[in-house]
């Protein structure tokens, strides 16, 4: 039997294949070995299909990035999936280049795509001219004086929270995992303050509602930094129609996201126009209505008359914000208090300081303004929010061949002197954002400890880092920085002020015992008990004055 010539249909099909895949074929290897990245210094490869992601991943302590910077110096690389190399520098002029240029170094596809599958158009997942329109609406309900009139919401659930506690110490003391009930304290807070709406989380009684299971079911199967899960399916597009048990919970969750905030948005909406009816408003001005939360202050900048129609979100987008709040604004600040408390009871002397001047203060309920005038409070607050960043890292591309300026020069594997890192298309950066914070170069030689006194005086050096608040990383810098960075800083300010007064926290286990486990938060876990997942065990015992 002769084979049959292909037709010629066939034919160009074939050729456009092949050129397809030449063509992704030669992108890889630029990414890989023609990248001028290959000259940087930087830690041995384990394997050649998981690079050093595995290491990562299974880190306890997030201490492996201070090893290499230690080893390798301040501009390295190290290889993820299929020996891609990516960028870790902790010079403060490259990270504020990338942070500055998000179009240029935006977030790689496969982390977007996960992100804009589960929140539709929420400002995390949008990019370019979108970003900047969404940022415009959103801004004003971020500024300080929204957030003084949400005060009162963050001290009447933390007052909650002591009132439960205080009926589990009746009889003395009592061991809490303080991890667990601060995730429900925070997740009260964002639900009421960011749109209105009651998850109950707090209540002993309740049964958890649609919104809060949808989320919990999101975080029970995180997938871990290591998985290949996600790149392969962005190299190979049809791996998405293989149906997982983790892309049904994205799709139950995105849904119940979609009902719930459709509706929300209807009844604020509904809200809005009844009350500018019953004020016998001619139209709605930015600054007619009061908002009662984040959600209802962005409908009515929405819906003003002087934003022009262009300028407008779509229903589309306001509803993407509703579950953008709860996956930004809830976990990190709950993660943040806990180390908070840990620190506290790893450092007794401090927590007492900290209660003496909470204590000083006459009212139970204090408003942002008395918060804010707290010096103590707030050195213990930045303390924490530099030594325990919840996001430890983040990771960005290069959308284009780039220079990338430094301070100070570096040498590469070869001895040769660069006063600039050059940069091929589609590698990473790592902003390494714990590493920066517990620099000894930046920091002193007392980086790794909790010392809120060092802010009555903070190193010059730290003035170069490109941060949107304090001069830390915590809530990045740039126009993607964290823009409730203001909402969670009086949030945790209330949370502490509320339950340092009322209980003194210690240790339930050995402190060695307790470990970071990144996924991606920074949370607490226990070496000794691996399978019970986050958890920070304190015994409290309710505070009288001697
Ligand atoms: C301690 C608490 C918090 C930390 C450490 C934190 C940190 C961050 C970081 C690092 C980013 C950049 C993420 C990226 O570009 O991939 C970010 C973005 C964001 N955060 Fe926060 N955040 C906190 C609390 C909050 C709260 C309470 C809210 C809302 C109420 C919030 C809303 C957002 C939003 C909407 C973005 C996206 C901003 C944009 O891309 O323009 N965050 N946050």
């Amino acid at each position: 039997m002769g084979l049959t010539t292909p037709s010629p249909e066939i034919g160009a099909l074939l050729l456009t294949a092949f050129l397809y895949g030449a063509w992704r074929f030669y992108g890889f290897l630029r990414v890989v070995f023609l990248t001028p990245l290959g000259a940087l210094p930087g830690p041995p490869t384990p394997s050649l299909v998981y690079g050093n992601m595995k290491e990562i991943a299974a880190m306890d302590d997030t201490l492996l990035p201070d090893t290499w910077f230690t080893r390798y110096g301040k501009n390295l690389i190290d290889r993820e999936f299929f020996m891609r190399p990516r960028l870790w520098s902790l010079d403060p002029r490259a990270i504020h280049h990338v942070l500055s240029h998000p179009n240029d170094f935006p977030r790689p596809e496969e982390a977007q795509r996960g992100i804009r599958d589960l929140l539709g158009r929420g400002l995390l997942s949008v990019w370019g001219e979108e970003h900047r329109k969404q940022r415009r609406i959103l801004n004003p309900a971020f500024g300080p004086a929204q957030i003084r009139d949400l005060t009162h919401i963050f001290v009447e659930k933390s007052i909650e929270l002591r009132e439960y506690w205080a009926n589990a110490t009746r009889s003395g003391t009592a061991r809490v995992n303080v991890n667990s009930d601060l995730s429900k304290l925070t997740l009260d807070i964002i639900g009421i303050a960011g749109f209105g709406y009651d998850f109950n989380a707090l209540n002993p009684e309740g049964t958890p509602n649609e919104l809060s299971m949808a989320f919990r079911k999101l975080f029970m199967g995180t997938p871990s930094i290591s998985s290949l899960g996600p790149v392969l399916r962005l190299w190979f597009p049809i791996l998405k129609r293989i149906r997982t048990e983790r892309g049904a919970t994205l799709e139950y969750a995105s849904q119940t996201f979609q009902r719930i905030g459709t509706q929300l948005v209807e009844d604020r909406k509904a809200a809005i126009l009844k009350e500018a009816s019953e004020k016998h408003l001619q139209g709605i001005g930015r600054k007619d209505l009061q908002g009662r939360d984040l959600l209802t202050l962005l409908i009515r900048a929405n819906m003003a008359q002087d934003v022009p129609e262009s300028q407008r979100l779509s229903n589309e987008d306001v509803i993407g914000q509703i579950p953008t709040f709860l996956l930004a604004g809830h976990e990190t600040t709950s993660t943040s208090s806990t180390w908070a408390l840990y620190s506290l009871s790893k450092y007794p002397k401090v927590q007492q300081k900290l209660r003496e001047e909470l204590l000083s203060v006459s009212s139970d309920t204090p408003t942002m303004e008395e918060l804010s005038a707290l010096p103590y409070l707030d050195a213990v607050v930045t303390e924490t929010l530099r030594l325990h960043p919840p996001i430890a890292m983040l990771t960005r591309v290069a959308a284009q061949d780039d220079v990338i300026p430094l301070n100070e020069p570096f040498t590469d594997r070869h001895g040769k002197l660069h006063s600039e890192i050059r940069i091929a298309k589609g590698n990473k950066i790592i902003v390494p954002i714990m590493a920066m914070h517990r620099s000894r170069e930046l920091w002193g030689e007392d980086a790794m400890e909790f010392k809120p006194e060092r802010w009555q005086q903070p190193p010059e050096a730290i003035s170069a880092i490109p941060g949107v608040w304090g001069h830390l990383l915590t809530f990045i810098g740039g126009p993607r920085a964290c823009i409730g960075y203001r909402f969670s800083i009086i949030e945790l300010k209330a949370i502490l002020f509320t339950l340092v007064r009322a209980f003194e926290f210690e240790f339930a286990v050995p402190v060695d015992d307790i470990i970071i486990k990144t996924a991606p938060l920074g949370r607490p876990s226990l070496l000794s008990e691996p399978e019970k997942g986050y958890q920070l065990p304190l015994i409290l015992k309710p505070y009288k004055a001697a």
